[in-house]
């Protein structure tokens, strides 16, 4: 099924999976933890020489680039922990992995002023990024897209930039190679308009009028699923001609698997529908950071984790991960290469707001649109059900979301 289409996740509820409902952790599941740890102090230690775990490991040290969120919620430093506990209240060192595992995408320590619950953390420069190639997509929906693949100078993987409207160029992309001809640059999409059959230049649009790429902003569609705006300092009219962005980490179990856990293939398919209607156009930068960075193996055992009563971000912790091991500085620097550094930023998080903007502002976020769950709107289309709602719920309560619960508290 296509990410944007807007039903991808609508009719699926975890019944209809047959998926469990998650279970509160009681003295029958603490029972599975093997071997038995001893308390010692605030820690645990182990009697038996087998255990299989480090020693050093039972003591919970944050990684350097930990948020302040995992200092504040590390387990061994809460007294209220509410997380998975053992016999004596605490985590046992039995579901804690023996190391941390690096996030997929590099993070760097903070340099930025502090602008959110999970300060940002910015990279103190920005990587290279490349726009190798890029492609027209007619998509399911009728919107027109171009995809960008993108290199960059500290990681090996494929990030992409999905382009609405034609007014959005990429830098990087455009510029001419040493010995290209004319059909290599065709081939590897920098030309302008659209390509057809025997077409010989990629400079000159000399395509017929009818067949350039068709526009859903200027038609009559209704904007009224838009949600409200949040505007920030700037002019009206910067406003009015800074494309829509959103940041959108990859998430292959909202978007591909019709996970109902999670809202992401919701906001991408939602993020899609409003850029096709934008006049100024939009980009979804799409960053290969699944499970906020973790990767999807990490993001399964959180899962179960949270089935065994914890939430996303105290499942991110026990697996001594960060509650969030992402950075931006990829997405500032594609953007850059877009030439869209006034931005509208579809998101709900303020950590991404911040670091978005680049360490030395190369990018300005001059409005906020919020992402709220169609559901909570009483939109059709949205995702429903238990996990997604303690999911919504935790990131407003431990991560900061700027989100308000809905009135019912569903
Ligand atoms: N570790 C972990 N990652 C998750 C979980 N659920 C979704 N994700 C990942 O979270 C990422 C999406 O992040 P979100 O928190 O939904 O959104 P955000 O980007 O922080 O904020 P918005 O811009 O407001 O949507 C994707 O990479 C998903 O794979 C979870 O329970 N645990």
């Amino acid at each position: 099924m296509s990410a944007l289409e807007t039903t991808t996740s609508s009719n699926t509820s975890p019944s209809a999976l047959n998926l469990g409902s998650p279970r509160k952790p009681s003295s029958d599941s603490i029972s599975i933890y093997s071997p038995k740890p001893k308390v010692a102090g605030n820690g645990y230690c182990f009697s038996g020489p087998n255990s299989g775990i480090d020693q050093s490991a039972n003591s919970i040290t944050p990684p350097a680039h930990a948020s302040p969120t995992l200092l504040a919620l590390n387990p061994m430093s809460r007294s209220d922990s509410t997380m998975l506990l053992g016999p004596e209240g605490q985590v046992p060192p039995s579901i804690l992995s023996p190391a941390f595992t690096p996030p997929t995408t590099p993070s760097t320590p903070l340099t930025g002023p502090v602008a959110s619950k999970n300060p940002p953390r910015l990279m103190e420069e920005l990587p290279k990024v490349n726009c190798i190639v890029r492609a027209r997509i007619p998509t399911t929906t009728g919107t027109e897209i171009f995809l960008h693949l993108y290199q960059n100078s500290i990681d090996n993987k494929e990030h992409l930039a999905i382009v609405f409207g034609n007014k959005i160029r990429s830098r990087s992309l455009d510029a001419p190679r040493e010995g290209e001809t004319e059909l290599d640059r065709m081939i590897r999409g920098a030309y302008t308009g659209r390509l057809f059959p025997g077409r010989t230049s990629s400079r000159v649009d000399d395509s017929p009028i009818s067949s350039r790429v068709p526009s859903r902003a200027a038609s009559s569609t209704s904007l009224s699923n838009m949600a409200p705006i949040t505007q920030l300092t700037t002019s009206e009219s910067n406003i009015r001609t800074a494309p829509l962005v959103r940041i959108h980490s990859e998430c292959y179990t909202g978007e591909i698997a019709w996970s109902a856990r999670c809202d992401c293939g919701e906001q991408l398919d939602e993020a899609a529908r409003l850029m096709s209607l934008d006049p100024a156009g939009g980009v979804v930068v799409y960053l290969r950071q699944e499970g906020r960075g973790i990767g999807l193996g990490e993001k399964l055992k959180a899962y179960n984790l949270q089935d065994l009563g914890n939430d996303t971000v105290q499942a991110n912790l026990i697996l001594r991960h960060p509650a969030d091991a992402r950075s931006y500085g990829l997405a500032t620097a594609i953007l850059m290469d877009l030439e869209s550094v006034n931005i509208r930023l579809l998101t709900n998080n303020p950590e991404k707001i911040a670091a978005v903007e680049g360490p030395g502002k190369e990018v300005k976020v001059v409005e906020r649109v919020p992402m709220i769950p169609l559901a909570w709107q009483n939109l059709k289309g949205g995702v429903t059900g238990k996990e997604v709602g303690d999911y919504l719920r935790a990131k407003i309560t431990q991560m900061g979301h700027l989100l308000a619960l809905p009135v019912d508290g569903n």
